[in-house]
């Protein structure tokens, strides 16, 4: 199966770190020839640091990569994919679709769109959809918690792995070192913080360093990171600490070195759609900060999400869990639903750990994408 997958970076890292999860999954384990087209080789680079921006195309983990830029490269028939994806609402060029119209034996044209846990994508999830003017149709395809969606980006062996470096002290010290960060395994509670801007953020990060436990606080570069060195121009080093809290600045890192991050660390902010989910299968506590929409279109996501995920949890969790979110969402001080969600901190684990197992007993999303395309494939041929 040969398969071209379109992804366009708006802005931030969810695009292409889903996009380029994707297209290494269904290369390795499905063996199908992927050709992903980018249009931001810089922001994937951050990701993905052998991406060299200033080439046409590259080969990566036996992904062929391309430069997406305004004109496309003249295409021939032997380059005719078997499945076309249009990844997170983005658009591909006329003038490449009125090529895939053109053959007799027509590519799969798929849709791939964004995550949400609200039940109306039930009924939306594998809609086909007639081009207005070519005869070609697209097909929708929505990521979910649900057997009724296509399922979340999980790598066969992944969970396995990380319960491995969870539980080994001894992988543990060694990431800790490769990160450079050989003091890690001292602090007793190491926290990833990958969000957005927070407003209130200081009087959380002086309940941390007046804490009787020591904590190391990871954040990546970014616009967090900057807002962060205006409070502690110390931060410009890439340190802070003080009195019980050390606060690092962290280089992107590649996405298997971030995966193994969240599952060294015991709780993990994470936001976007991507992070949100490896948080899941790192298996720790993790608090989300979803990306935002106009007219607060996001919180009724994130209460969608809440209601799924909680659906089994006992009132206090539900209630600890969901103002901490709110709060951290609305960019409020969390420091008192913080420490509420800290007292239940075991009961959470407990309690991501069911649910991670009800996640685990689904389809992950690339196979479902496969066995998806070959069928709409073999109907296809079977018809024309
Ligand atoms: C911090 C870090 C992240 N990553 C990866 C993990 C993810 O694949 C990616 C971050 O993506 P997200 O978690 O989704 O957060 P994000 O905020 O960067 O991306 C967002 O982008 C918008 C355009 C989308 O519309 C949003 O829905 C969302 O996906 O970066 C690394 O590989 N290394 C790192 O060091």
């Amino acid at each position: 199966m040969r398969c071209d997958l379109f992804c366009s970076v708006v802005d931030n890292f969810g695009d292409i770190g889903i996009c380029w999860r994707l297209a290494r999954q269904l290369q390795s384990e499905h063996q199908w020839q992927v050709t992903l087209w980018v249009d931001d080789l810089v922001s994937f680079q951050k990701i993905c640091h052998s991406i060299k921006p200033n080439l046409a195309s590259q080969l990566q983990n036996e992904v062929l990569v391309r430069h997406w830029t305004v004109v496309l490269p003249e295409l021939t028939e032997s380059d005719r994919p078997d499945l076309v994806i249009e990844a997170l609402a983005c658009t591909i060029p006329p003038s490449y679709l009125q090529w895939m119209a053109s053959f007799t034996d027509k590519p799969l044209w798929l849709n791939l769109e964004y995550l949400s846990a609200e039940d109306w994508v039930h009924g939306c999830h594998a809609l086909p959809s007639p081009h207005p003017t070519l005869p070609l149709q697209k097909y929708f395809f929505f990521p979910g918690f649900t057997e009724q969606t296509g399922g979340l980006l999980r790598e066969r062996g992944l969970v396995d792995s990380l319960v491995k470096s969870r539980n080994s002290t001894e992988l543990q010290q060694q990431f800790w070192q490769k990160l450079g960060l050989l003091d890690a395994m001292n602090y007793q509670q190491k926290i990833s913080l990958f969000a957005y801007s927070q407003a209130q953020i200081r009087p959380w990060l002086e309940q941390l360093a007046n804490a009787a436990q020591t904590t190391l606080l990871l954040v990546p570069q970014g616009q967090l990171a900057t807002d962060l060195t205006q409070l502690f121009s110390e931060l410009q080093t890439g340190r802070f600490d003080h009195n019980s809290l050390s606060i690092r600045i962290l280089d992107f890192m590649p996405q298997p070195m971030y995966d193994e991050l969240l599952a060294c660390c015991d709780i993990n902010f994470v936001r976007g759609e991507d992070s949100v989910i490896r948080a899941h299968w790192a298996g720790k506590a993790f608090i989300w900060q979803i990306y935002r929409q106009e007219e607060q279109a996001h919180l009724i996501k994130l209460q969608a999400f809440l209601d799924k995920y909680l659906q089994h949890a006992s009132q206090e969790q539900k209630a600890c869990i969901e103002q901490l979110h709110m709060a951290w969402n609305l960019e409020q001080d969390i420091s008192t639903e913080f420490a509420t969600f800290k007292e239940f901190s075991e009961q959470i684990q407990l309690h991501n750990k069911k649910w991670q197992e009800y996640l685990i007993q689904q389809q992950d999303l690339a196979s479902n994408l496969v066995r998806f395309a070959e069928n709409k494939l073999i109907m296809s041929r079977n018809f024309s």
